[in-house]
């Protein structure tokens, strides 16, 4: 396969090319390569990063400081799954280009019900079927991804249901790199038979080790379910314990055994005092394991801020205490399917956060004596906890007493656990005894295993089973003409043959805009006026999925999203002006021969210097570096006095920054500029040049100026265009 062309979306039809002779480079999970403490990026040291990447989007505010992307020494996960692996794909190229190595996806809806695995690749519902198929797929375009970034990716799903056992064998022989798998919650949260489900995890559990794989175990389900999530703490401690100990049992090793966890509560309360204790109990009962940070997803709200807050506190904690994978549940997941843009939102919260904590713990410790009777106190009800469990008959009599996820804080009782029969639920019954000559030819089989003595391995016995011989894995590519990736990829095919597009959230050009607005209404009333924006602007589909009511009678923000009813011609679109650069040394010359003299200032009231100074200062790259001469004025300079100081230096151009826009104040002061020049004679002798954040040039030239230059502009570009055009005056006046 030929490497991924940062320039070119990633070709699908290309990856599902030859899938039938696709084998995984590699098998097993990749943690990061950290760098020693006290490694120089740039000016700064950091003590909690990791190689860099190759390929990457670094955070917005990178550029200020050369464009650094440092990696921290977590891993961090994007969570994806739109239903349609195809477009989960790019999605999945867009994270890890924003710093996530750990790409997990949900499965589709009640696929934990099916008794056995599908095959193709249909569409899925708030997940992705999770098929040999689509499986490879993406292994194999996250091989080309992974390659492009410059770091291993891991892929990872789940592992439950009641095809548990057949799913991890897929994993293992497809090179799947990490999954969920804990008995408790194929029994708590599916309904799945008690016996059934722990005799399936031994089984999938030991192909687990086998493969490599990372295993999350389920406990932050418990604190999902909870109706108050701080009074589940005892037993999230008892919920890892199980699944700990009878993942060590069943011979994984502890460094791939990882524990989900989520600090239990939320602001209004005062989380950070009640998780802080949990999260130190935690890490030292289960020192030796991983430790898998999970944003608090009871809590999670459809507000994205709100989301990204907890996102932030949680990351705020991982630094506080220690965690091996940094998980960023999207931040919508309160309100629809995780878009890409919420996606990439929550890996840029944990980057972010996390360098922004780089090595706090040089500064900051957490007052053990402070805390240990709270964490003592958490420990001592988790030992009783486990220890009425044992009095009661063990872990299923416990099940059936409805021991787990009751609202109660252990001891305390409520009686609203969730029961499960020892005997009942889904796949009762189904758990058949081996025969005492019970004998399975292959290999990583749980359980006695009547083999015959001197086998170097049980497949031998066979010639090989599929862990050692890949080329017996039997590869369907489709079973269903009417659902299925060819056919999803035929509508994309066709808008790219007609070279047309329209806007997307999680599948291509699905059409979905999100538009928020506010009304000076009540919150019904806005939602209301809301939707009728949208149908006057002809949009289809018009959903409220956020509101946030600013004041009872003064105001509501809300969030809507809808579909253009309409396709957008990519050739008929007319791209803005790129400011035209000239070659360093050009300039240099011109300015040697020719001096070139100007005056800047913030006009108007405005006191944001920043900017201008960054196109004037050397220190920047600025008009200063090619020997431009520059009278700065300061800031909340009047228009009349930047005129009267360009004709007392007699300045060829005027460099005029204007951040506020408020009222179309800059267009005023664009205006008077040019009104003020002509006034006293000038206008012709010297170039007017705005500059802000909201300025283009379009926008400038309209209201009098010579030119505009918006965000992200350098004294290069400023500089190109004075050259530019003294250039150009100076031949005009030298011809004439
Ligand atoms: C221990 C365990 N096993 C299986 C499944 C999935 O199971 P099925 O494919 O629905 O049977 C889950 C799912 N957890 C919720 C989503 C992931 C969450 N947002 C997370 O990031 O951890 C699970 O927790």
């Amino acid at each position: 396969m030929m490497p991924l062309d940062p320039k070119k979306p990633i070709d699908i039809e290309e990856i599902l090319k030859d899938l039938d002779k696709y084998r995984p480079r590699r098998r097993g999970w990749t943690w990061r390569k950290k760098l020693p403490e006290g490694t120089k990026v740039d000016r700064y040291e950091y003590y909690q990063i990791s190689e860099p990447l190759k390929n990457s989007i670094p955070l917005p505010a990178a550029h200020y400081f050369n464009n650094i992307d440092p990696q921290p020494d977590v891993v961090i996960t994007a969570e994806i799954a739109s239903g349609r692996f195809e477009d989960d794909i790019r999605r999945m190229r867009m994270a890890a280009w924003h710093g996530a190595d750990h790409i997990m996806v949900i499965r589709t809806l009640g696929q934990s019900h099916f008794d056995g695995l599908i095959e193709g690749t249909p569409e899925g519902v708030g997940g992705i079927p999770i098929t040999r198929k689509q499986v490879r797929a993406t292994r194999k375009a996250l091989d080309l991804i992974e390659d492009e970034v410059g770091r291993p990716i891991n892929f990872h799903s789940y592992v439950s249901g009641v095809a548990g056992p057949e799913i991890a064998v897929l994993f293992a022989e497809e090179g799947v790199n990490g999954a969920h798998q804990d008995p408790q919650y194929n029994i708590l949260y599916r309904g799945v038979n008690p016996v059934r489900s722990f005799v399936d995890a031994a089984v999938a559990k030991k192909i687990m080790a086998w493969a490599g794989m990372l295993q999350i175990d389920g406990a932050h389900n418990a604190n999902a379910s909870a109706k108050i999530s701080w009074t589940v703490m005892p037993e999230l401690l008892v919920q890892h314990g199980i699944n700990c100990m009878f993942s060590l049992k069943v011979g994984m090793p502890k460094e791939n055994i990882a524990l989900s966890t989520v600090p239990p509560m939320i602001a209004p309360t005062p989380e950070m005092r009640i998780d802080l204790p949990y999260a130190v109990a935690l890490r030292e009962l289960f020192k030796g394991f991983r430790f898998r940070a999970q944003m608090n997803t009871r809590y999670i709200e459809s507000d994205l801020f709100d989301a990204t807050r907890v996102h932030v506190l949680n990351a705020v904690l991982s630094r506080l205490t220690s965690a091996d994978l940094q998980s960023t549940i999207t931040p919508d997941e309160g309100r629809n399917v995780p878009w890409h843009i919420n996606s990439i939102r929550g890996v840029e919260t944990a980057k972010h956060t996390l360098l922004a904590m780089d090595g706090i713990q040089k500064y900051v410790k957490i007052d053990r004596e402070a805390i240990r009777e709270k964490v003592r106190e958490l420990k001592m009800r988790a030992i009783l906890m486990l220890e009425e469990i044992l009095e009661m008959g063990g872990y299923f009599e416990a099940l059936e007493a409805g021991m787990f996820v009751d609202n109660g804080y252990y001891p305390e009782r409520l009686g609203d656990g969730i029961a499960r029969k020892k005997d009942g639920e889904i796949a009762a019954g189904t758990v058949v005894p081996r025969d005492p000559d019970y004998m399975a030819p292959v290999c990583e089989h749980f359980g006695y295993n009547n083999l015959p003595e001197g086998l170097e391995k049980p497949c031998d016995l066979i010639g090989g089973c599929t862990f050692h011989k890949p080329e017996k894995i039997q590869f369907i590519d489709e079973l269903d003409e009417t659902d299925n990736v060819n056919l999803r990829l035929q509508r994309v095919k066709d808008m790219k043959a007609r070279n047309v597009i329209k806007p997307e959230v999680e599948w291509y050009a699905d059409g979905w805009i999100q538009l928020d607005m506010t009304f000076s209404l009540p919150e019904e009333y806005a939602e209301a006026a809301a939707l009728a924006v949208c149908e006057r602007l002809g949009l289809e589909d018009p959903t409220i999925i956020a509101k946030t009511v600013l004041h009872p009678a003064e105001g509501t923000y809300v969030e809507v999203k809808a579909k253009v009813p309409f396709e957008i011609k990519i050739d008929e679109l007319k791209l803005p002006k790129k400011p035209e650069i000239l070659p360093e040394d050009e300039i240099f010359d011109f300015v040697a021969k020719r001096p070139i003299t100007v005056v800047a200032a913030t006009v108007g009231e405005d006191e944001h210097s920043v900017g201008l100074r960054e196109i004037l200062d050397i220190k920047h790259g600025g008009i200063e570096k090619y020997g431009i001469k520059y009278h700065y004025l300061g800031t909340s300079c009047p228009p009349e006095k930047l005129i009267d100081a360009a004709i007392e230096t007699g300045a060829d151009a005027i460099l005029a920054s204007m951040i506020i826009t408020h009222n179309d104040v800059h267009i005023k002061n664009m205006r008077r500029l040019n009104e003020l020049a002509i006034e006293k004679g000038i206008r012709d002798k010297v170039l007017i040049i705005v500059g802000g954040t909201q300025i283009t040039n379009d926008l400038a030239i309209e209201n009098g100026v010579d030119a505009g230059f918006g965000r992200g502009t350098k004294g290069i570009h400023v500089a190109s265009f004075i050259v530019k055009k003294l250039r150009e005056r100076d031949a005009q006046s030298s011809g004439n």
